[in-house]
């Protein structure tokens, strides 16, 4: 069975500048045709068929954690790294690489459409390549500039000698910045993270869309250790560094923000691997998140308590690293399991349970009020008379998440993602754009840094090709919030409420498995729907709800938008929270538009 994946990511078609202005349908395919399409067998189970195709093929490969490595085509090195669920590959010794469909026209000799990959060129490593020259190894400046720099970076307290072990550590000959490389299989230099020594926060990752490597420092005592702790900051690397010295250490390019498949083949040698973020809800989620795609049984994780903060708090607060470390508990539980061993995850939610609330939004406080915030692993449906505005709502909803950096995906069936990228264009900007038009750019260029993505279906789609990309843009851009607009028009039902009980069973099956994903994936799951046809002027209620009981029961969260006709016969709207499974908490909001902006927010301006 042939599936394509149909996943594109806005940036990238804002970042031909001028979608307004030009002809925005033809740019429009043609970045499609580019960024979807990743061509997938899979078998009937889900799993993906790459391995069953080698054995068909007759291609050896070794099996390891998240790839298959089999030996090049091109440079005959025992290098060539095949993603199991993606089929996306990259030979780390010839740098070829390329999707599933050009491995696949390789190995099948009788396939005629014969795709050569190409090798991939690292522009961020040759731009470092350009600056080494006026750059330093931390290792060979005098000690006093040594001294200095750790002044800067408030961890004067950290030996030198342990920072001399970090190979990719590097100053610029003003001694005003750091420079840590991103490898990819420890062989290329493939980014780099530069750190402004005056103001340490102030860093940035090159390239910032996704870096293909990371920062790695061998352990001192042995060079065969395969156990690593992994890290989300330079300055947590340090840190440990200067701490210990029997695991290698390795910190992220893009932090928790995400994890980009392009890695994994250069943490595929550790058969251990402790994730340490921060102890906050986005560090937690991601670490969760992040094991999943690095294989859970080799993932332990720092639990985030006060006493276990991240490695630089813990080194700032006179902690002791090495007692830290070995809490470090296995992501996996088995199916049994007793009070024990989810003992230190209770206690830490305790601890932390203003963040286990979940993310806050900063322009809806009242309904941080009564939800407590959007929560990872949830179902949530949203529903409303038709025309109330239930797609302008969730589009301020998700952009104010995505704002606050959620990697979120919009599945937009009913209207035109060039329509829902206009709304969320005009609620980002607070102001209407196309009376402004040489704000366009500008705001473009920042809106395209948002962590969106956006699904190229429209109309009635099958399931399971829905399914299929949402899986796998989970996978591969670590999604947390995806939203489906509206389930009726997936359905191919549109506006028509005379559903049969083929219907019925058809979208109870749809709702089970969005609420299956988001348990497993651990993922946000919003769902628009219309309500079933009532006289306009009643309210809805939970039975208002299209279809059968099966969508509330499912659902943790159901919002309802209420219009309450004034005796002025003025329409003034509400969002009624109907169900909230987490805390019980239930209220309205009131809904104030905005036209100019398309906003309902409450936020003072
Ligand atoms: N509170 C409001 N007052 C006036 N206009 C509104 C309000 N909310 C949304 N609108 C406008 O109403 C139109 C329809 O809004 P929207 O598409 O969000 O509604 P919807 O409930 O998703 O519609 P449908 O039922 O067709 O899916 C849009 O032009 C939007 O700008």
């Amino acid at each position: 069975m042939k599936i394509y994946h149909s996943i594109m990511n806005y940036s990238k078609i804002f970042s031909h500048g001028k979608l307004f202005k030009q002809n925005s349908n033809f740019k429009i395919k043609n970045q499609m045709s580019k960024i979807s399409s990743i061509d997938h067998e899979r078998t009937t189970s889900g799993d993906f068929f790459v391995s069953k195709l080698l054995d068909s093929f007759k291609v050896p490969y070794k099996n390891q954690f998240t790839c298959l490595l089999v030996r090049c085509g091109f440079c005959n090195n025992t290098s060539l790294y095949i993603n199991k669920i993606t089929g996306w590959f990259i030979c780390s010794h010839c740098l070829r690489y390329g999707d599933w469909s050009i491995f696949k026209s390789h190995v099948n000799k009788n396939n005629e459409r014969i795709c050569v990959p190409t090798p991939k060129v690292f522009e961020a490593g040759k731009d470092f390549k350009n600056k080494a020259d006026n750059l330093m190894h931390f290792k060979s400046l005098k000690t006093s500039s040594k001294k200095s720099i750790l002044k800067s970076l408030n961890m004067e307290e950290l030996k030198i000698q342990d920072l001399d072990r970090i190979p990719g550590l590097y100053v610029n000959s003003e001694n005003s910045s750091l420079y840590l490389t991103m490898m990819l299989n420890n062989k290329t230099v493939v980014g780099y993270k530069e750190i402004k020594l005056e103001n340490s926060l102030n860093q940035k990752t090159v390239p910032d869309d996704c870096c293909w490597g990371i920062a790695q420092v061998p352990p001192l005592t042995s060079n065969h250790s395969q156990s690593a702790i992994i890290v989300d900051d330079f300055k947590h690397l340090l840190v440990l560094v200067g701490h210990q010295s029997s695991h290698h250490i390795i910190c992220l390019p893009h932090g928790v923000r995400k994890l980009p498949q392009e890695l994994l083949p250069s943490l595929e040698y550790f058969n251990r691997l402790i994730l340490w973020f921060g102890n906050d809800q986005i560090a937690w989620n991601s670490a969760r998140t992040f094991a999943k795609k690095l294989i859970e049984n080799r993932c332990y994780f720092i639990r985030p308590t006060d006493d276990q903060p991240s490695p630089y708090l813990a080194f700032k607060l006179g902690l002791n690293i090495d007692k830290i470390l070995k809490t470090a508990d296995k992501m996996v539980h088995p199916s049994i399991i007793q009070f024990s061993t989810i003992r230190n995850e209770v206690y830490a939610e305790l601890q932390n349970h203003d963040k286990t609330l979940g993310m806050k939004w900063t322009k809806f406080p009242a309904l941080n009020k009564i939800i407590g915030g959007h929560r990872r692993g949830e179902l949530t449906l949203l529903t409303g008379p038709t025309g109330s505005g239930k797609t302008t709502f969730i589009s301020e909803y998700s952009l104010d998440l995505a704002e606050q950096g959620l990697p979120t995906l919009w599945g937009s069936f009913e209207i035109r993602n060039q329509r829902l990228a206009k709304i969320m264009l005009q609620q980002f900007a607070k102001e209407p754009v196309h009376l402004n038009l040489d704000l366009f750019d500008n705001l473009a260029d920042q809106f395209e840094k948002l962590p969106l993505y956006f699904l190229t279906f429209h109309g009635p789609q099958p399931l399971n090709m829905v399914m299929d990309a949402v899986v796998n843009a989970v996978y591969v851009y670590d999604i947390g919030h995806v939203i489906i607009d509206n389930v009726q028009f997936m359905m191919g039902i549109g506006a028509k409420y005379d559903m049969g009980s083929e219907r019925f069973w058809q979208q109870d099956s749809i709702i089970a498995e969005f609420r299956r994903f988001a348990t497993y994936s651990n993922c946000h799951v919003t769902l628009v729907m219309h309500p079933r046809k009532e006289k306009d002027v009643e309210q809805l209620s939970i039975n208002s709800i299209f279809g059968t009981a099966k969508a509330t029961q499912e659902a943790d969260n159901i919002l309802i938008i209420q219009n309450k006709i004034m005796e002025s016969l003025q329409i003034k709207k509400y969002l009624q929270v109907s169900k909230n499974r987490y805390s019980g908490n239930l209220g309205v909001m009131s809904l104030e538009f905005n036209k100019q902006s398309l906003s309902f927010s409450q936020e003072k301006t």
